[in-house]
Parts: C-alpha cells; sequence; structure tokens
C-alpha cells in the first residue's frame, strides 16, 4: 500500500510517500513559506533513476498547497499513476489533548477534538485540521490517520502533569502539562535495543529532542513518565525562537512596561525569544555556532543558556528516575551539533558518563558515542516521525480492511 504522510506547520507542508510495508520512501518534499508569492516547493525521489526538483510558487494556503503535493507524486514525478494509488493520509498533529493516548482513524468527532485543541496549540492544530480537510475534497474515499504528538506522554502519572495551581481548573479546564514531540520521542526510544542490545523495559532512557522546537523525556520501562513541554510547546528547555520556562510574574510586568497586548505578549515568547531574543541574530543554531565561533558575546551567551536550561532538564529526570542508562540525542540540533552534545556530556562526568569524543565529532547515522566503559550510553538516533506516522497508518487502515470484509 501507498500511504501518504502530511507534517502541516504554521506556514510549512513537509510529506512522504511510503510504500508499505516495506516502508521504502518513494518521495520525499516539502512546501515552506505558504501564504506568500515566492512559496518554495522541493522534492526528492528515490531509487537509482532518482531526481531532484525545486522551485518558487504563489501559494495561498494549505489547501493548494496540498494540489502541488498530489500532483509532484503523480504527474511531476511519475511516482504514481494517478492520485487513486494513494491508500491512506497520516498526519501528525500537535495536540490531541486527553481524549487519545494512541493514534486513531479521522472521524467527524476526531476532528472536532483537534479543533477543540487548537487553543492549546495555535501554531499548529490549525494547520493540521486544514491538511486533512484539504486531502477530505480531493480524496473523500480515502481513510485517514492522525498521530499525535501528546499521545506518547499519555503515560504521565498526575504528579508529574499537574500545575500545582488550584485543581478545579483541571477539572473544568484540562489545565495541565500535555508533553509534544511523542512521536519522536517515541520512534527513537524504539531504536534503542537496536544499538545498546538491552530490553527498552529495564532502562532509564533520557532523550532530548533539539530541534527548531525542543524537548526533553525521561522514559521509564519505555513508558514516558515526564517531559519537559507543558500545557503548550512554549515550555522547558530554551528553544530556537521559544523561551521556554519562565517565572509567570513576567506577563503581568513586561506587558504594563512595554504596553503590549497578552497576544504581543505570548507572540515574544513563541517567536522573539530563545537563541533569537538573547542573540538578537537568529534562532538556527547553525547561525549561532558560526557568529559564536567568531567572536560574538551575545551568541555565545546565547548557546551557554541553551546548553544550560537542556542539561538542568537532564539532571532533573536523573532524579526522576533514581539514575539513566540511555542519554539520547536527536533532531535537527541533536543530531548534528557535536559541539552542545560535547558541553553537555563535559557536566555529567559525575554520573560516570563518558563521551568518545571522536565518535562523538565524526560518525554519522544511528551511533553510540560513549566509551565502553561509560556507565551512561550516550546515542545520537536520527528520528523519523514520518515513519512512525507511516507505520500507525498501516496498522489502522489494515484494521479498517479486515473488518469491512
Ligand atoms: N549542522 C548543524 N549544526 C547545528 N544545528 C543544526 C545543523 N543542522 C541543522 N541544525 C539545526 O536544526 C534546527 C532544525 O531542527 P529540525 O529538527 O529540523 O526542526 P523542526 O522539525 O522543528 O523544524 C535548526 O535550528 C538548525 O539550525
Ligand atoms: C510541538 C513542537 O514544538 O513542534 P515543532 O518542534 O515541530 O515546532
Ligand atoms: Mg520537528
Amino acid at each position: 500500500m501507498n500511504i501518504l504522510v502530511l507534517n502541516c506547520g504554521s506556514s510549512s507542508l513537509k510529506y512522504q510517500l511510503f510504500r508499505m510495508p516495506e516502508e521504502n520512501v518513494l518521495i520525499r518534499g516539502g512546501i515552506e513559506k505558504i501564504g506568500s508569492d515566492d512559496a518554495v516547493h522541493s522534492f526528492k525521489t528515490e531509487g537509482p533513476e532518482g531526481g531532484e526538483s525545486v522551485s518558487t510558487v504563489q501559494i495561498l494556503d494549505h489547501r493548494e498547497a496540498l494540489s502541488l503535493v498530489l500532483q509532484a507524486v503523480t504527474h511531476d514525478s511519475g511516482v504514481l499513476a494517478g492520485v487513486e494509488e494513494i491508500t491512506a493520509v497520516g498526519h501528525r498533529v500537535v495536540h490531541g489533548g486527553e481524549q487519545f493516548a494512541l493514534s486513531t482513524l479521522v472521524t467527524e468527532e476526531v476532528k472536532a477534538a483537534i479543533r477543540a485543541n487548537a487553543e492549546l496549540a495555535p501554531l499548529h492544530n490549525p494547520a493540521n485540521l486544514q491538511g486533512i480537510e484539504a486531502i477530505e475534497d480531493v480524496l473523500p474515499r480515502v481513510p485517514q490517520v492522525a498521530v499525535f504528538d501528546t499521545a506518547f506522554h499519555q503515560s504521565m502519572p498526575p504528579e508529574h502533569y499537574l500545575y500545582p495551581i488550584p485543581y478545579v481548573l483541571y477539572q473544568r479546564h484540562k489545565v495541565r502539562r500535555y508533553g509534544f514531540h511523542g512521536t519522536s520521542h517515541r520512534y527513537v526510544s524504539s531504536r534503542v535495543p537496536f544499538l545498546v542490545h538491552r530490553d527498552l523495559m529495564n532502562l532509564r532512557v533520557i532523550s532530548c529532542h533539539i530541534g527548531n522546537g525542543a524537548s526533553v523525556t525521561a522514559i521509564q520501562n519505555g513508558r514516558s513518565i515526564d517531559t519537559s513541554m507543558g500545557m503548550t510547546p512554549l515550555e522547558g528547555v530554551m528553544m530556537g525562537t521559544r523561551s521556554g520556562d519562565l517565572d509567570p510574574s513576567l506577563q503581568e510586568y513586561i506587558t504594563r512596561k512595554e504596553e503590549l497586548t497578552q497576544e504581543e505578549f505570548l507572540s515574544m515568547l513563541n517567536r522573539h525569544s530563545g537563541l533569537f531574543g538573547i542573540s538578537g541574530l537568529s534562532g538556527d543554531m547553525r547561525k549561532i555556532t558560526e557568529a559564536r565561533a567568531k567572536g560574538s558575546a551575545r551568541s555565545a551567551l546565547a548557546f551557554d543558556m541553551y546548553e544550560y536550561r537542556i542539561r538542568k532538564y537532564i539532571g532533573a529526570y536523573v532524579a526522576a528516575m533514581n539514575g539513566v542508562d540511555v542519554l539520547l540525542f536527536t533532531a535537527g540540533v541533536g543530531e548534528n551539533s557535536p559541539l552542545l552534545r560535547r558541553k553537555i556530556c563535559d557536566h555529567l562526568t559525575y554520573l560516570g558518563l563518558e563521551l568518545d569524543v571522536q565518535a562523538n565529532e565524526s560518525a554519522k547515522g544511528e551511533r553510540i558515542i560513549s566509551t565502553p566503559s561509560s556507565r551512561v550510553t550516550v546515542c545520537v538516533i536520527p528520528t523519523n516521525e514520518e515513519l512512525m506516522i507511516a507505520r500507525d497508518t498501516q496498522l489502522l487502515v489494515s484494521g479498517l480492511e479486515s473488518w469491512r470484509k
């Protein structure tokens, strides 16, 4: 079967088409700057006759973006003869609230729940829903599956997911911590046994997903027991453009002093803070690392704060699990910044952690970067949220087909 996986961001759409169960990627692509005259659509087909295409186009919304995707996977690339060859579509959906601990087939109720949770993930859920509805319009008979960022963290116990505020706010409005990047944390932790040759059920893993958004998760016996993001993806470590943890009193003080509205304040924390806010330069770790190397004091400060805040969460999760067996790094920064990994590990030697400095600098792909005698195994595991979504979609759609027979 051919499964199209869509990850709709606020102004972007990433996609991959999988042939399942072989797990072959037939084509992968992305559209950036949706809503502008100069949106960029790029895609790449795999295999011996693989090719690449990059074009600048005017794209108003996700609906238009999706028609380009369908054109790319059929006519433009020749990968499929027609859209009817798409068996099912899997979507990354960021906020599933308390309703979803597992992936699910999209129904009217599921769409209503995604809509209801949009308030909690305003940057992500509306775009996810647009993607689902756009597919419904074009391919009304094709089953769709929603795979939630929050689902993996539904195993957190209440003492970890509740905020110490009046309990009634949880009862009335479901104010609690949910956590995100669950599909990524689930995927990378599922790879650990293959790398360390030990059963996940007996391991304490700290998973650091450090991309544009970043979160750290404590995984005990294969289940998430705590994670750094909260009710929204703003809590936790410092990120590219997001602040992470703050004193909540800042809101009243800053909005008064700077005459900001609540929306402007939140936008400042989401889009103008983090690495970008401190460096004044960029939220992109590559630019920060370059500027730091050239002597920029503010970029060096931004880097140090970023590293320190991740390390504090690692320390907290060592305490949460009474130790750690595996520390793993994933996503754009986690996979590609040996400097960040080294700086973090330099301060964890009290755990008996010994980084293999050469392995940390040189290798690519899934790998162990600690020494054989290290008491904590440190790994780099490239994430693959899309594959996880394709697998869940396959599973749910196969169930549907056998039920229909
Ligand atoms: N070689 C590299 N060194 C440091 N950071 C990198 C490198 N390559 C990518 N990154 C960083 O990864 C981040 C993007 O991560 P990614 O996981 O792709 O994010 P998202 O999926 O949330 O958009 C960017 O901040 C980028 O700077
Ligand atoms: C939930 C979240 O922060 O996602 P991303 O890292 O893709 O922005
Ligand atoms: Mg991501």
